[in-house]
């Protein structure tokens, strides 16, 4: 069953230089236990992503397109419908623990919300609830540390809370934006494996956003490839590992350290002036005419795999 079904989504800024195109009409599904990967450079529209799905954007923001979450579009919903989505239904794990909590409340304080919130649990019932979450997240002590503050917590402890707040209200779908960045690479490892753990006992599907290609080949059934909010490639994971078919993707796998570390020329586009046609075409080293015209459809190169270019037209 499709849990997620994105159609031509478009996430505008107005701003004062201009209007900055974060999201360019982006189709995505995802399936019921599922694990999908969104992964490409710094700015090219990820994080815009998952917080344009959970509608938690500011004022000056327009998104179009549909969101259809179990067929109900998500971009239609009134703000209090939208509430009783987030957190309950689709929650979000974020990427910088440390600003994503309250430091004045306790821990605990900011488990029990949610669960108060949406599973209309009594003080007591959700205290109970928050242990229980912490355990399960293998906090130790965790009636000791439900009473502590953030700022007491050790960052792979505090990733591991966000991950328990995250899973309060036993959601279908979690998203998850760079969940093990800045965590040293053991601490990376074991919320790796956690996050393993509760995706296998809870049945839920998630949006792995990141743009470390290890954590998405841990955990990712299929990976998305972002460039200038568009997806430029699609493929099952062991696929697009394989056989890369974008020159975006490969030119991006080249550039990662353990792959060579061979610079890809150039940066991502400014959002405000886009290229036409391929947005990746002043950038390519198979560029055409044709390429700087006209823009590609998403084009079948195997069962399950589609890239967005020309060669394979
Ligand atoms: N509030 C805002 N107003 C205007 N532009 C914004 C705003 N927030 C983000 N952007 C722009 O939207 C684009 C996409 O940003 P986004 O944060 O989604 O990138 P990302 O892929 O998540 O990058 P990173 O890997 O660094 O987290 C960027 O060009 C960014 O400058
Ligand atoms: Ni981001």
């Amino acid at each position: 069953m499709t849990l997620l079904s994105i159609r031509d989504l478009r996430t505008y800024f107005y701003t004062e230089d201009g209007v900055v195109r974060a999201i360019n009409g982006i189709d995505l599904d995802l399936e019921e236990g599922e694990t999908l990967g969104i992964i490409g450079e710094t700015g090219c529209g990820k994080t815009m992503l998952g917080l344009s799905i959970l509608r938690l954007l500011s004022e000056n923001t327009k998104v179009e397109g549909q969101v259809l979450y179990r067929g109900t579009d998500l971009i239609r919903l009134s703000k209090a419908q939208m509430r009783k989505i987030r957190g309950k239904e689709i929650s979000m794990i974020f990427q910088n623990s440390l600003s994503s909590l309250n430091p004045v409340l306790t821990v605990g304080t900011q488990l029990a919300e949610p669960v108060e919130m949406h599973r209309h649990m009594k003080k007591q019932a959700a205290k109970q609830r928050v242990i229980e979450m912490l355990k399960a997240v293998k906090i130790p002590s965790p009636s000791d540390r439900a009473v502590e503050y953030p700022h007491e917590f050790s960052g792979g402890m505090r990733q591991r809370a966000m991950i328990a707040m995250g899973l309060a209200c036993t959601p279908s779908l979690i998203i998850a934006d760079e969940p093990t960045t800045g965590l040293d690479v053991t601490i990376q490892a074991q919320i790796i494996e956690l996050l393993k753990e509760v995706l296998e006992q809870s049945g839920a599907s998630m949006l792995l956003i990141t743009h470390n290609l290890g954590v998405a080949s841990e955990l990712c059934n299929s990976i998305a490839v972002m460039y200038a909010g568009e997806i430029i490639e699609y493929a099952g994971v062991i696929d697009l590992f394989k056989n890369p078919g974008h020159p975006y993707t490969r030119g991006f796998f080249d550039s990662l350290p353990n792959r060579g570390l061979k610079p890809m020329p150039g940066t991502c586009p400014s959002m405000i002036n886009l290229p036409a046609g391929c947005k990746f075409h002043p950038r390519c080293p198979h560029a055409s005419s044709r390429c700087e015209k006209e823009k590609p459809d998403m084009l079948k190169v195997e069962e399950k795999h589609h890239v967005r270019c020309f060669l394979y037209d």
